[in-house]
């Protein structure tokens, strides 16, 4: 692989954003695609992953090359040293790059591999929590695959074609997918590509969903006719997956507090021929509280701390704090306490995280079924999915019914 100068500075700085400035990875890297149109598809994965990678590996990276935050230029570019070096690529001969030490990196790299928190790269007090919360084994295994790179799945909208017809389409675009066991909508890609450029994705066909997250709706039961509410919908992920499965008939009440995200939701919907959805910003408890013992379903799809993703999203290790961690369990409470009442008895009701700590996920439903807001409740199934055994995002999800 030949190193271009312009795809390198623009890694640089997108680093440079994420690390010094706490900028999102995500965010910055959409902003740096589009600093010269003639770049082309191998040019923008060049920098969209290697950035991602260098985030990733920060700890081990900065570690090897013995660099601490925040990183001046020079050190930024130590980093993409380590990064190429470790790769394998032949590094150019530009002044930023002289006197890298190959032997030294490579040396380093195998002395510090047999420590998982700079093997990893995860923060010391990460490490300590989730072997505290899974046991060191499941965790060693765990982390390893929130480190891999996330495959790219679609999950067919099942309103507008099914799943052979959207695969037909998707090869004649040249690109190729397969179907995964045990996940009825889902197509994997083959190889990486810009899906959201595909005349198919703007006619709705399809929307970008890991497969973990795709079981979520599933195992809410629904069916067309109901009324259910999403409480914490967001951009709605979950809510035009509930509208597929209930056939476009019914109601989609989609709750959350922050009205963008609902307007982002409102936009997917009618790119996606999703009608039955309404959308309400919780501005007060008024909001909730009209909808008490209202619903067939609800849907509880928790904030939470992430770590079931950390292959999308992997400055998430860095930007995640212990305090935050205390605060989200406290909101997760709270808002089972809450939001379970929006349902009508004999209802049902999913909460979900795509978290992969017990401490956010069954210990909350036990301690909801013990509290006097879960006293009519009783579980009737939960999934835990870990990343390294299902392939795909860590989450996890309760089923309870609700009978007095
Ligand atoms: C895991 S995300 C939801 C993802 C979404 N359901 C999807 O499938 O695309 C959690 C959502 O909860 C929202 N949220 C946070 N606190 C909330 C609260 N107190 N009530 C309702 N929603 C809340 C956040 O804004 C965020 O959109």
């Amino acid at each position: 692989m030949r190193l271009h100068r312009n795809l390198v500075f623009a890694v640089i700085d997108t680093l440079k954003a994420v690390f010094n400035e706490n900028k999102y990875a995500d965010k910055e890297i959409a902003k740096a695609l589009k600093r010269d149109k003639r770049w082309g598809s191998r040019d923008r994965s060049f920098i969209a992953e290697t950035t991602y990678d260098i985030v990733r590996w920060k700890r081990l990276y900065a570690e090897i090359a013995e660099v601490k935050e925040p990183f001046s230029r020079p050190n930024l570019f130590r980093l993409f040293a380590v990064w190429a070096t470790l790769r394998g690529i032949e590094l150019p001969d530009w002044k930023q790059l002289e006197d890298t030490p190959t032997r030294r990196i490579k040396g380093r790299f195998d002395e510090l591999s047999q420590t998982r928190k700079f093997r990893e790269s995860i923060p010391d007090w990460l490490d300590e929590l989730a072997v505290k919360e899974l046991g060191e084994e499941k965790w060693t295994k765990e982390i390893a695959a929130l480190n891999l790179q996330a495959p790219v799945v679609l999950r067919t909208n099942t309103l507008k074609n099914n799943k052979k017809e959207l695969r037909d389409s998707l090869f004649k675009e040249n690109i190729e997918t397969h179907t995964i066991k045990g996940y009825k909508d889902a197509l994997e890609l083959n190889e990486r590509a810009n899906v959201f450029s595909t005349e198919i994705f703007k006619k709705g066909a399809f929307e970008v969903q890991d497969a973990s997250s795709q079981l979520v709706a599933d195992f809410l039961e629904v069916e067309p006719g109901m009324r259910v509410v999403d409480t914490c919908a967001g951009a709605g992920g979950k809510s035009l997956h509930l509208a597929a499965l209930m056939e476009n008939k019914g109601q989609i009440i989609a709750l959350d507090i922050y009205e963008n995200k609902l307007k982002e939701l409102k936009r997917r919907a009618r790119r996606a021929g999703a009608h039955n959805i309404d959308t309400r910003t919780i501005e007060n408890t008024k909001v909730v509280k009209k909808l008490y013992d209202t619903a067939d379903r609800v849907l509880i799809d928790a904030p939470c701390s992430g770590l079931g993703v950390l292959s999308r999203n992997p400055d998430a290790k860095w930007k995640l704090q212990p305090e935050f961690l205390e605060k989200i369990r406290k909101t997760q409470a709270e808002i089972l306490d809450r939001y379970s009442k929006i349902l009508k008895d004999d209802g049902k009701m999913v909460y979900a995280t795509c978290s992969i700590l017990p401490s956010e996920n069954q210990k909350q439903v036990e301690a909801f079924l013990q509290r006097e807001a879960g006293k009519d409740f009783r579980l009737l199934n939960q999934k835990i999915v870990l990343a390294h055994e299902s392939g795909y995002d860590g989450f996890y999800m309760a089923l309870l019914e609700k009978s007095k």
